[in-house]
């Protein structure tokens, strides 16, 4: 038996399969990406299977929509795997639960009605993740479906680090900080505590992918968080802005911009992309090595330096800080450009153990004397969307279960 987990976003459609042994969750024998699903794009579907690399393009059937057409050839795919285990269930990353739901949920009609809601939240994300539970269901009626929310992690949040500065009616209407790449934080901190005790202490994780955020986390519980209310805000993305003065919005607005043209704006023509001009891929501004494009990376590592200062204030010191996310694990020269600036902490880099990680797993890279422990934690979001869909369906209480205390989004 197995658990198929998923990510489906905005143009692609992440995928692993983890087989379950006692009712536990094992690391993934499948793990792939379906790239090139927005219109006019190039569908290609690579994966891993059992240590083994492969790559096809994706035949768009008639009549089929590129995403319809994903699900059939990772259908087929799971079909014609040499001895892959029967999946049990189907996990979803569902990037809002709004406050509502602050744990895995066994998906309905009512369910996916209540996360619509949210779609104007996170819509790079929230309407594509739907959209992957419809199809699931229809592809697979007999298999139970679960949502998994990016926001539960962060319900542990105090007042005080969620509220807004705005009356209250807004607050109590759910206009709140809810902080977004949980399942990515809740991994990254098992990792952690399985690997240090610092881990259990005042730790900073940073999540530095396309979307990026950071995480401040007081013994495993999250205390801040740099995203909010939506994935807008906090660092600097591949093509979102970040925290941006909301005097800007008010001049756009005066000048004439439609809401669409803003939304465009903030979540598509931003960040590394929009102040490079060249690409939101990290790898493609490091080789470029033009102004432009030094003056993206700049600008992304100076915000990554700045926020973690203001979590680490939160934090009252720094125990650990761990780097993850397609930027955080691979981009040396950013981890070590980070902890130079952050050295006023007691960071100390072991320069040839940060060179020598990526692709270890989880890796150490702090000097003997550093007051701070460094980590490279690769991510697994699709590992914790499979334990707590296993954990929901075995009817155990799933850590995720934690009470939402504060005002929800939409509720009725
Ligand atoms: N070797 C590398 N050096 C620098 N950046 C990298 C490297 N490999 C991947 N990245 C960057 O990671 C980002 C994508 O991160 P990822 O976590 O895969 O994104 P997503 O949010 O889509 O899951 C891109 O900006 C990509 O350029
Ligand atoms: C919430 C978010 O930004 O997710 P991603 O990193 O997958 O874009
Ligand atoms: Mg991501």
């Amino acid at each position: 038996m197995a658990i198929l987990a998923v990510n489906a976003g905005s143009s692609s459609l992440k995928f692993s399969l983890h087989p379950l042994q006692d009712g536990q969750v094992q690391p993934y024998v499948l793990s792939g990406c379906i790239q090139g699903l927005e219109p006019r794009g190039t569908p290609v579907m690579d994966w891993v299977y059992l240590g083994k690399k492969h790559s096809e393009p994706l035949a768009v059937s008639a009549g089929s929509s590129s995403f319809e057409s994903a699900l059939q050839s990772l259908r087929a795919l799971v079909h014609r795997l040499e001895a892959a285990p029967d999946i049990q269930a189907v996990s979803h990353r569902v990037v809002h639960g709004g406050g509502v739901f602050t744990g895995p949920v066994l998906v309905t009609d009512e369910v996916l009605a209540r996360l619509a809601r949210f779609n104007s939240l996170a819509p790079l994300h929230q309407p594509h993740n739907l959209e992957g539970i419809r199809q699931f269901r229809a592809a697979f009626p007999q298999l139970p479906q679960v949502a998994c929310f990016d926001t539960a992690f962060h319900a542990s949040m105090p007042e005080v680090d969620f509220a807004f500065a705005l009356p209250q009616a807004l607050q109590e209407q759910g206009v709140r900080r809810y902080g977004f790449h949980g399942l990515s934080y809740q991994y990254i901190m098992s990792v952690l505590q399985t690997h240090t005790i610092r881990g259990r202490g005042r730790v900073v994780m940073a999540h530095l992918g396309n979307g990026a955020s950071l995480c401040a986390a007081l013994a495993g519980s999250s205390v801040a968080t740099t995203m909010g209310f939506s994935a807008l805000d906090g660092l600097m993305m591949g093509t979102r802005s970040g925290s941006l003065d909301a005097g800007v919005l008010l001049y756009l607005m005066e000048q004439g911009w439609t809401h669409a043209q803003i939304e465009k704006l903030l979540y598509k023509q931003s960040g590394l992309l929009g102040v490079s001009g060249i690409s939101a891929d990290m790898r493609k501004l490091r080789a470029d090595g033009s102004a432009p494009a030094q003056r993206a990376i700049d600008q992304f590592t100076h915000r990554v330096i700045r926020e973690t200062g203001a979590l680490v204030a939160c934090l009252g010191g720094l125990d650990a800080i761990a780097f993850s996310g397609g930027i955080g694990e691979n981009d040396a020269v950013l981890r070590a450009q980070v902890c130079e600036r952050l050295g006023w902490l007691g960071i100390r880099m072991d320069e040839q153990r940060n060179q020598a990680a990526n692709g270890q797993g989880a890796y150490a890279i702090h000097a003997p004397d550093s007051a701070v422990e460094v980590w490279v934690v690769p991510t697994d979001e699709g590992r914790i969307a499979a334990k707590e869909a296993a954990a929901l369906l075995a009817g155990q209480p799933v850590a995720a279960q934690r009470q939402a205390q504060h005002p929800a989004l939409a509720q009725d």
